[in-house]
This record gives C-alpha cells, sequence and structure tokens, in this order.
C-alpha cells in the first residue's frame, strides 16, 4: 500500500525543496511562445511557482516549475504525472485552469490561471474566524469545484485551505492535483494519502475510501472558516489522527444551527452518510441569504502594497437588472502619477457648486494660514466652535469590492453606495429605508411598506453589510469636545435629510469621503478624521482618543490654526481638488501623499489579509 502523506516539513519533501529551480527569466513554450519571468509565487514540496507574461498577449499566468532532478524519482514523477494528466482535463471556474506543458533541459513547466490573492490559508492566518456569510461565500465554490471533479470521477484528496487559491475578484479555484485521482462509481482507493487536519478516517482506517473524502474536507474547511482552526487540530500528528478516528470535535457554541447541522453531516464518520456535493450546495446553510457577499476591503486603511487589491475589478450585483456595469476606464495622471478609476454616470450633479466653493474656501484659508505658517496659533484668539460641528460624518465604512460601499453616519443611521450608483440608507431607528435609484429619484418605505421584489437583493447585500459592521467595526461613540460643548447639539439633528456618500476615494494615506450634503470627509490612516463642512463654514477633527475640535473658517483666518492640523489642511486642499462632482463620479483613487501618518493603520477588525494576499 502506498502512502503518501503531505505534512508540513515532511523530509522527502524538505530534500525536494534543496532543488531550487534555476529558472531563466525567458522561457518559451512548445510553440515557441515566450514567457517573461515575474514574481516569485511560493513554493509546494515539490515545485516552485512564478507569475510569467505570455509576451505574445500579455496575459499574466502562474508557472509551476519542477526541477527535473526531482523527476528522477519515481513518486515524483508520477505524482506530476497524475497532476497533469487530470488537471489538464479540467475546466471550471472554481478550479485553477491549467494551460500548457513544456519543458527545457533543466526544468518541466506547467503554466496556470493566476490566482493573484494567494489562498485560503493566508486569508485565514490573517483573519482568523470569518463572518458566516464570508464561509458560506468561499465554501459554497469550493462545493461547486468538487461537483464538477465528482461528475468526472476525480476525487481531488487533498482539499484544504492551501489548496483553495484566490483570483484577484477573490473567487476560489481549487489547485494542487498532486493527489487526485479517478475514481469508478463503486470503486474505494487505498492509498493513503492527504494532509492530517484534512484527512478522513476511511483514510486513516485504511478501509477503503473513495468521493466521500472531499466531503469531509469541505465540513473542515467550513469548520476552519468558521472557527479559525481546524476541527481536530492537536499538538501533535498523531493525537489528531486519534481525533479522527473517534470523530472527536466540538461545534462551537456560536456556530447558527444551520452552520452546525452542515458540520456534522459533513463530518460524519460513517462516508456515506455524508452529502453528495451536488446535496451540499442545497444545504439550508446555503440558503441563508439569497447572495453570498463578498469578503470586504474594510475601514482599515491600505498599506502601500496592498494597493493592487484595487486592480481593477468588475463590479458585479448580482441578481440586480441591467444595465448594473459602470464603465471603469483607468486614466494616468501624469501630474501626480495617480490611477483613477471614472465611473461613467449620467447623474446630474447638484453638489458641483458646493464643492466648488468649498474648494475656493478651503484654498483661501490655506493660503493666509500656510502663508504665515511660522506665526502659528496665537492660541488665545482660536476659539472651539462646537456649535458649527456637522451633524453627520462617516463614522464606519466597509468596502465591498462587488458590491459597493456601507458606511454608517455618527448619528447611527447607515447607508450602501453600490457599485451602479444606487444607494440605499436607513435612519438610525431603523425603521425607514430610502432608496436612490440612478437617476437620483428616491423612493421611500417604512416597516409597514412592501418593499419591491427587485430589491430585495440590495437589501439582502446591504444587511449583510450592516450586520458586517456591527460585528467588526468600532462606532465613534463617547466623544468629547475640546471644551465640553459639543453636546449642544442643534435641534436640527433630528430632522435633518439623511446625506449619502456621494463619491470617495482612497490614497495611501487617508480615505476621502463627499457626502450628498456638501460635507468632505478625511480619514487618516493615523485614525485622525477630518470633516470640512461648507455649510456651517467650518472643520472639526476627531482625534483618535475621540476627542473633537470644531473651528470655523472664519475662526481660522483671523487666528491661524493648531500647528498640528496645519499639515492635514494642506492635505485637504491637495486632495479636495481631485473631488469631481457626481456627473464624473470617481471611485477610487491612489495618490502618492504628502501627508505621513505617523502609525500605520490599527483600525478595528482584524486585517482582511497579508501582503501577499492583499499584494
Ligand atoms: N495558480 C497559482 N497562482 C498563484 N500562485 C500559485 C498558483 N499555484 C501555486 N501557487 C503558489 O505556489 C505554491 C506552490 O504550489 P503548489 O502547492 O501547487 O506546489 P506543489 O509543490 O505541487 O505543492 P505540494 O507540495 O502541496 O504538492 C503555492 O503554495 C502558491 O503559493
Amino acid at each position: 500500500m502506498q502512502h503518501v502523506l503531505r505534512t508540513r516539513g515532511n523530509s522527502a519533501q524538505d530534500k525536494n525543496k534543496k532543488h531550487v529551480p534555476n529558472v531563466p527569466p525567458i522561457i518559451y513554450d512548445d510553440m515557441q511562445v515566450p514567457y517573461e519571468k515575474g514574481a516569485f509565487l511560493g513554493e509546494g514540496g515539490f515545485a516552485h511557482c512564478f507569475e510569467f507574461r505570455k509576451l505574445d498577449c500579455n496575459d499574466r499566468l502562474a508557472v509551476k516549475v519542477v526541477p527535473k532532478v526531482i523527476l528522477l524519482k519515481s513518486t515524483a514523477r508520477e505524482k506530476l504525472t497524475r497532476e497533469v494528466e487530470i488537471h489538464r482535463q479540467l475546466s471550471h471556474r472554481n478550479i485553477v485552469q491549467f494551460h500548457h506543458f513544456f519543458e527545457d533541459s533543466q526544468n518541466v513547466y506547467f503554466t496556470l490561471e493566476l490566482c493573484s490573492k494567494n489562498s485560503l490559508m493566508e486569508l485565514n492566518k490573517q483573519r482568523g474566524p470569518l463572518t458566516e456569510h464570508e464561509a458560506r461565500f468561499y465554501t459554497i465554490q469550493v462545493a461547486e469545484g468538487v461537483k464538477h471533479l465528482h461528475n468526472l470521477q476525480i476525487i481531488h484528496r487533498d482539499l484544504k485551505l492551501g489548496n483553495l487559491f484566490l483570483n484577484e475578484h477573490l473567487q476560489v479555484k481549487i489547485g494542487d492535483f498532486g493527489l487526485a485521482t479517478f475514481c469508478e462509481k463503486n470503486e474505494k482507493k487505498m492509498t493513503r494519502g492527504g494532509t492530517p487536519n484534512y484527512i478522513a478516517p476511511e483514510v486513516l482506517n485504511e478501509t477503503g475510501h473513495a468521493f466521500e473524502v472531499d466531503i469531509w474536507a469541505i465540513g473542515c474547511i467550513l469548520y476552519v472558516l468558521l472557527f479559525g482552526s481546524p476541527p481536530f487540530e492537536s499538538r501533535r500528528v498523531q493525537e489528531t489522527y486519534v481525533r479522527i478516528k473517534n470523530n472527536d470535535y466540538v461545534v462551537p457554541e456560536n456556530a447558527s444551527p444551520t452552520a452546525n447541522r452542515l458540520i456534522r453531516s459533513l463530518l460524519d464518520p460513517v462516508p456515506d452518510r455524508r452529502p453528495t456535493a451536488e446535496a451540499v450546495l442545497l444545504d439550508q446553510f446555503f440558503k441563508t441569504t439569497i447572495e453570498p457577499t463578498y469578503p470586504p476591503v474594510h475601514q482599515q486603511l491600505h498599506k502601500e502594497q496592498d494597493v493592487k487589491y484595487f486592480a481593477p475589478i468588475n463590479p458585479v450585483l448580482p441578481h440586480v437588472e441591467e444595465p448594473i456595469s459602470p464603465i471603469y476606464q483607468e486614466v494616468a495622471n501624469e501630474e501626480t502619477s495617480e490611477i483613477r478609476r471614472f465611473v461613467k454616470t449620467e447623474q446630474a450633479s447638484s453638489f458641483g457648486d458646493e464643492l466648488s466653493q468649498l474648494q475656493a474656501q478651503i484654498s483661501h484659508i490655506l493660503q493666509n494660514v500656510v502663508a504665515s505658517k511660522n506665526k502659528s496659533s496665537t492660541r488665545f484668539g482660536l476659539n472651539h466652535s462646537p456649535e458649527a460641528t456637522p451633524i453627520f460624518w462617516v463614522s464606519q465604512w466597509v468596502h465591498f469590492p462587488n458590491h459597493g460601499i456601507g458606511y454608517r453616519l455618527c448619528e447611527n443611521s447607515s447607508g450602501m453606495l453600490f457599485n451602479d450608483n444606487t444607494q440605499m440608507k436607513v435612519n438610525s431607528a431603523g425603521n425607514q429605508l430610502t432608496f436612490v435609484d440612478e437617476n437620483n429619484t428616491e423612493q421611500f418605505y417604512t416597516m409597514n411598506d412592501q418593499v419591491p421584489m427587485n430589491l430585495q437583493t440590495k437589501i439582502n447585500i446591504f444587511s449583510n453589510v450592516q450586520s458586517y459592521m456591527n460585528t467588526h467595526l468600532e462606532a465613534d461613540t463617547h466623544l468629547e469636545a475640546e471644551d465640553q460643548c459639543v453636546n449642544k447639539v442643534p435641534p436640527l439633528r433630528n430632522f435633518a435629510r439623511l446625506p449619502t456618500i456621494q463619491n470617495w476615494f482612497e490614497t495611501k494615506s487617508a480615505v476621502i469621503f463627499h457626502l450628498s450634503n456638501g460635507t468632505v470627509q478625511i480619514n487618516f490612516l493615523d485614525h485622525v478624521k477630518m470633516v470640512l463642512c461648507p455649510l456651517l463654514k467650518s472643520v472639526t477633527f476627531i482625534e483618535e482618543n475621540k476627542r473633537v475640535s470644531t473651528f470655523t473658517f472664519a475662526n481660522i483666518l483671523t487666528n491661524s490654526c493648531p500647528k498640528k492640523y496645519l499639515s492635514r489642511i494642506e492635505y485637504a486642499q491637495a486632495k479636495i481638488k481631485l473631488l469631481r462632482p457626481t456627473n464624473n463620479q470617481e471611485h477610487v483613487v491612489y495618490v502618492d501623499s504628502p501627508c505621513r501618518p505617523t502609525t500605520s493603520n490599527t483600525a478595528h477588525g482584524a486585517p482582511l489579509a497579508s501582503s501577499r494576499y492583499l499584494a
């Protein structure tokens, strides 16, 4: 009986690892098409993987390189042959696409679909437990891929987070077919293989196994996604095996009943009782929401290397009727080397004037304040003006690339700007919903109203976003005014019309929001927020320690401004210029910033991803 067990630090693999391939900068496939070598992507027990660019079409690909010297060993040769034989037959959206297989004198190469966001393993390391809808989103894709494999009589036999790759749209792609095998309907395989934490009991018991081992692995995968670590994990591999054989695991109490039930059925010790991949997809767990949402890019600002995360994405709003996709164009701005994305929209702008007024006001202030920079604030004449503190600012935000940006305002109302430029907002009591369509027409619903069916999908997405913000992000509460006056809230607060985020973009140092009431807010990487209110002609700073200071423009013009805020006002001047009225709306802008935040971001909630995952 063969034993092909995969453990970290497995000595056979370690030996292979010493064979670091010598990879030329240009390689040629069988058709003599050249490929140019790019970044190193990662290594496994046998292969090193690099990004390559196919020079005849500029496509970016992953190329797995295996030094031929490794293939002198028959086991390695068999593994590779099986892998290629099976993988090349597959074509499915949840399976890494195999393209070509070729060799030169030193190495064999296989070119694969590039999965630039690494794998679910890195996601798990960074995030730990995911929300249930995130776990659902990934697991459903794994099950889709597995269903395809099983329909083709293929068992993967090594499903685990590290073999579930993510492309730039965070689509799951099953990869690494090194242990995969064809299996007849009633056939039982005897080869003992897999990765300890994910291995099924029938493999350990050597009673023969088939397709059900992949279902067991899906159970382990769902468990790790939901609770952070594998169900049978122990300090020693042998203990893990004992626990697997005894079906000794605990579903944490915070699991929903549907998640609990599904995990138990997937991790059933009797293989025949486990659901098929097809049945998994029909499970109640996946019906909990209409649309599993994409994992968000949240309130964390992104480090320099993270910027690529926002490389062109296709904003797709599922189930929303045509036309849904804004047209993105990338425009390089020579002056600031920015990359901008414009969302073409017919929406009329009523805020252009306020924006240009604000731009003019800020420039005017700056000319005066910055010109007298060295003078610094007298501190005697400069008064806090809490009565000019804006009524609304953004206290939480979360960006779901495939859906849009969700946010909560400081008075606890929340909203969402969808990628198709429609909006939804809900008042702080949660009983009034407003939908703003592409033409800026508002539809208003109360609890008693029947909401049209065509809004249901967006409502579902929006409510997922709200619950994400509730569970993962901290709101601006318990603010303290510099002079204890901020609580003297103008009575208008309760009656004011809720603004929406009209326009927003990110830089390397800040995220900048333009609200529909004209307010411009800049959240800096060091957690200081700056809220510029053209209506009240004031600027408010909210420090990380929640202290709030508001100054009127007039006051600043006469008495300058605290030195510590000068660079931020300068920054605002530069960035406000980049805002455009909504009929030429920008969603995301990257700029090299003159303002250097003092700390890196430590926003609340675990970071979404590792550097590579986001790189
Ligand atoms: N399609 C891909 N896109 C991006 N990176 C990839 C891709 N395939 C593999 N990689 C990277 O290369 C690494 C090695 O790949 P893989 O695990 O498939 O190699 P292997 O040697 O066959 O592994 P194993 O030891 O598990 O058999 C992965 O961990 C991953 O970082």
